[in-house]
């Protein structure tokens, strides 16, 4: 039996990729292709036209464009009724909550926001979650290719909310500071009360640090992509369990459970 005639024999998942060029879209388009049981029916980049990616049947769309394009492709998405699995950076609380009331209108209809894909990136922030309300100090330091649009990462910035909500709930005061900010942007970004710094070197690719303090020690916690094929298994986990998964999953962590 051809690839071709297993993919039709176990109904394949008609796939549609958006961002289709682009750095994540194009190992995303290899990882559908080599996958048995997903069939790439579109891939679309920024001149092309959405209505394509319907007309081919696609039933779940991979999102990897840009964080100001990525809010009309996904209400377009959820408004033909396609699932969606959502790589694009940007997503802010503003945000999730109109994808939600999106979502409320169309029932059936599944999407996944996750800010990395990656396993070890995954566990990272879990880590990281964990170990937040036991250390007085906490800073992030991402690490990314020239290249990227946005700052911080959306995987720091998550991850800072993360630690925030963790210290919060431990009862956790503010992070020791005594630093003038005379500099500005010399001590990073603030999110939630923690800081968070954002490098950008030829050479890298996905790189992030979680440093942590107290009286006498430190901890760090460091999670590395050296290659984009790191974050593949977590899109096609998500691209295989969306369509049932009505309404909106925020992170990979649901799904790995
Ligand atoms: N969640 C995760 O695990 C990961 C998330 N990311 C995030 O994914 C996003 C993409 O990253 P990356 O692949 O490196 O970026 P790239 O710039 O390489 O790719 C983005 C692609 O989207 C295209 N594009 C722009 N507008 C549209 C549109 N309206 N419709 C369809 N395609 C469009 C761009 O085309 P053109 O170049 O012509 O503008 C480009 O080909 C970023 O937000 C990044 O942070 C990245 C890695 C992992
Ligand atoms: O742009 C990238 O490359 C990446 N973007 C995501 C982010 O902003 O967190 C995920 C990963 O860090 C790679």
């Amino acid at each position: 039996m051809t690839e071709q005639q297993e993919k039709g024999a176990t109904e394949a998942i008609r796939v549609g990729v958006l961002g289709a060029h682009g750095r994540m879209g194009t190992e995303v388009c290899k990882a559908v292709d080599a996958a048995p049981d997903l069939e790439l029916v579109a891939s679309a980049d920024q001149s092309d036209w959405l209505g394509d990616v319907s007309a081919a049947g696609a039933e779940v769309v991979v999102d990897f464009t840009t964080p100001d394009v990525v809010m009309d492709n996904l209400h377009w998405c959820v408004d033909q009724g396609i699932h969606a699995v959502v790589g694009t950076t940007g997503f802010t609380e503003q945000r999730l909550e109109r994808v939600r009331g999106w979502l409320a209108d169309k029932p059936g209809v599944g999407v996944v926001i996750a800010p990395n894909f990656g396993l070890g990136a995954v566990l990272m922030m879990q880590f990281a979650t964990r170990a937040a309300r036991y250390f007085e100090s906490v800073e992030i330091v991402e690490q990314h290719h020239p290249r990227k649009l946005d700052a911080p990462s959306g995987t720091a910035t998550h991850t800072a909310r993360l630690i925030a909500a963790a210290r919060a709930e431990a009862g956790l005061g503010p992070v020791p500071d005594a630093t003038s900010d005379e500099v500005a942007g010399a001590r990073g970004a603030d999110i939630g009360g923690v800081r968070v710094h954002a490098v950008r070197a030829t050479g890298l690719v996905a790189h992030q640090e979680v440093l942590f303090g107290a009286t006498g020690e430190t901890l760090t916690i460091r999670h590395d992509s050296y290659d984009r094929v790191s974050f593949m298994p977590g899109v096609l986990l998500a691209v295989r369990a969306v369509r049932a998964r009505p309404g909106l999953t925020l992170g990979l962590d649901a799904l790995l459970d």
